[in-house]
């Protein structure tokens, strides 16, 4: 297996810019994720790294390899790159071998070597003894199995996977995810992954590259970029971070410092080098929000919605005085919140989003 290098990438499509200056390290055996909405850039990215795509500016290294420079594209069968598609279409007609070993046969390898790659490759995706049957003897889940046996049969260096669960249910979903998490576990491959699902990335990978109209966002662990996003976007994009308007009010102190949000001052975390300022933003999550009683010292709210969940509801308010900003919190049964009423709200705590200038 081998790492992979993207070096201040950029990607113009005539005079739009779909990739903007990416600088991605993928160590060896890392499980990397790409998440961001629709149209970020995220398949521009796969693309390239495959070899599908030129980069305008930048280049891709691969196990030490340059692969990608403006002048120099190698093509994506000379990249040992395996690639498992969303749509992992299989050959109806052939069994499970020789769809996994279609390739090798097609490159003239013998067949006692196929033979043996295919049986391994199947092994790597736990489904030996299945060589034999045919796609539609097969759960989705196996189905998706096979598709990444075909991939890791040609020995790829690294494997790309391009939303591959998009298109199965929920429950398979969840199997999926085990599925891949124990592959990566067993084999130490290098695995990028693409997503727009961040529950998904943030079981899955050991850092998320978070990505925003063609250029990173964040690129950090799971729990990072939940506890300490690097702007507005990350913020409100992982988890549906509340963004509150707040004043600093004191210098950075052992990771904390003061801030005043919506009448009420607040102890929250932040990075070492804040200083008091106006007008910044902070990041509350909804467990850091909490319904207090009405004689308590709380930010008076109005309730707006309560969706009962299965042993806590989902409450939707927003501050009496600031009806435009949207909060949620859960509270647990008994569920006692009730939309159309006024009610009391404390920030425990939260993150203030670094300014601007400092993020990365
Ligand atoms: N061949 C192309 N020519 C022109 N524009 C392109 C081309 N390919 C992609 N784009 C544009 O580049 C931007 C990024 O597209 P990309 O497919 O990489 O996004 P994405 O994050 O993968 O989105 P999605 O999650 O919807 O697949 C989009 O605005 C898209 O329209």
């Amino acid at each position: 297996m081998a790492g992979l290098t993207i070096d201040r990438v950029s990607k113009r499509f005539g005079d739009y810019e779909a990739l903007s200056n990416v600088s991605i390290n993928v160590a060896d055996g890392e499980f990397l994720a790409v998440l961001g909405p629709s149209g970020c850039g995220k398949t521009t990215l796969l693309r390239m790294v495959a070899g599908f795509e030129k980069v305008t500016d930048g280049r891709i290294i691969i196990g030490g390899e340059t692969m990608s420079t403006p002048e120099r594209n190698l093509p994506p069968e000379k990249r040992r790159v395996g690639i498992v598609f969303q749509n992992y279409a299989l050959w109806p007609h052939m069994t499970v071998a020789e769809n996994v070993g279609y390739s090798l046969k097609v490159a003239k390898v013998s067949r006692a070597e196929r033979d043996r790659r295919v049986a391994e490759a199947l092994s790597l995706v736990n489904l030996t003894g299945y060589g034999d049957r045919r796609p539609a003897n097969l759960s989705g889940g196996q189905r998706q199995r096979v598709a990444l046996a075909r991939c890791l049969v040609s020995a790829p260096s690294l494997v790309l996977f391009d939303e591959p669960l998009a298109n199965l249910d929920v429950h398979l979903r969840a199997a999926m995810e085990d599925e891949f998490a124990d592959f990566h576990k067993r084999t130490g491959t290098t695995i990028v992954y693409i997503t727009h699902d961040q529950a998904e990335a943030m079981a899955l990978a050991d850092r998320i590259a978070v990505m925003d109209e063609g250029r990173l966002a964040q690129l950090a662990p799971p729990r990072e970029l939940y506890r300490e996003p690097a702007n507005e976007m990350v913020a409100s994009f992982i988890s549906q971070g509340i963004i509150l308007p707040a004043d600093v009010l004191t210098a950075a102190e052992a990771g904390h410092c003061r801030v005043r949000v919506l009448g009420h001052e607040v102890l929250v975390r932040c990075r070492p080098d804040e200083s008091p300022r106006a007008a910044a933003k902070l990041c509350c999550r909804s467990p850091e929000l909490e319904a207090v009683g009405p004689s308590e010292d709380g930010i008076p709210v109005a309730i707006k919605r309560v969706v009962y969940q299965g042993g806590r509801a989902r409450v939707e308010l927003s501050p009496v005085e600031r009806p435009d900003l949207n909060l949620h919190l859960e509270q647990a049964d008994p569920v006692t919140l009730v939309a159309g009423v006024e009610a009391r709200v404390r920030i425990r705590t939260g993150w203030l989003i670094p300014e601007a200038r400092n993020a990365p």
